[in-house]
């Protein structure tokens, strides 16, 4: 096909989205995922799962690990008040480039940086490059393999201090069986599952959120 999905997405909410008002946005992307075409966006389901932890936080600066079209970019900035921030990490520049125009599209541009390049590779900067002390709340929506060696890499770095929340996507399905044991089995972190479904489907999926508890 001449489009890519994500292009598609992107004139769903160019037609069917109001310039400036993020709700629009996503109930554009989410009625385009659940009658024309899936997508793995964290869906609405999920998506006010992740409301309600961005809003229980309340978060100065938020990390987003995959960014793919921008929806959940979208959908935790939207929460955040003035100066608060979502850094979101994003390594295809096909799909870097469709969220920009996403959260250009909601207005939100003003609190999210949207960094091209991949987890491994921009974690260690983040302290130098983006002045951040440690992340209040860390989303986790990129290759679920790599959900385990980036908080990892994240601990190391000094990213993750008493306090700060994991939040990961799709624990069930496809799953995360590594990164779930050593979060729900580790002595310093708080873990909780929140039961739901797979975006747009019946399947069962959740989300984990682990709570740091310091060293
Ligand atoms: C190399 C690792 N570091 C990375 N750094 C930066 N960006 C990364 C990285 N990995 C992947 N990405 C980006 O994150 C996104 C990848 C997300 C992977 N997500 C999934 O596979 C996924 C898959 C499903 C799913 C569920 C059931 C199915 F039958 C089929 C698919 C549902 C979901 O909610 C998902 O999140 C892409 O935009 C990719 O370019
Ligand atoms: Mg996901």
């Amino acid at each position: 096909t001449r489009t890519s999905r994500p292009q598609r997405i992107l004139k769903a909410v160019q037609r069917k989205a109001t310039v400036g008002d993020p709700q629009s946005v996503i109930t554009a992307i989410d009625h385009f995922c659940r009658h024309r075409e899936w997508a793995m966006n964290v869906g609405d389901e999920k998506g006010s799962i992740l409301d309600s932890v961005v809003n229980e936080v309340s978060p100065v600066t938020v990390l987003e690990l995959g960014t793919y079209c921008g929806y959940s970019t979208v959908r935790i900035a939207r929460l955040l008040p003035p100066g608060a921030c979502v850094i979101t990490l994003e390594f295809n520049p096909d799909y870097a480039a469709i969220a920009r125009q996403v959260i250009k599209w909601s207005g939100l541009e003003d609190k999210v940086q949207l960094v091209e390049g991949a987890s491994g590779d921009c974690i260690p900067w983040m302290k130098e490059h983006f002045g951040v002390q440690a992340f209040d709340l860390v989303f986790l929506d990129h290759w679920k393999e790599r959900y385990l060696p980036d908080t990892k890499l994240l601990e190391e770095c000094g990213l993750i201090q008493k306090g700060t929340v994991l939040l990961a996507d799709n624990v069930i399905c496809p799953g995360t069986p590594d990164y779930l044991e050593y979060v729900r089995n580790s002595p310093r972190y708080n873990s909780h599952y929140y039961r739901s479904h797979l975006e747009y489907t019946k399947a069962e999926d959740g989300l984990e959120k682990s709570v740091f508890l310091g060293y």
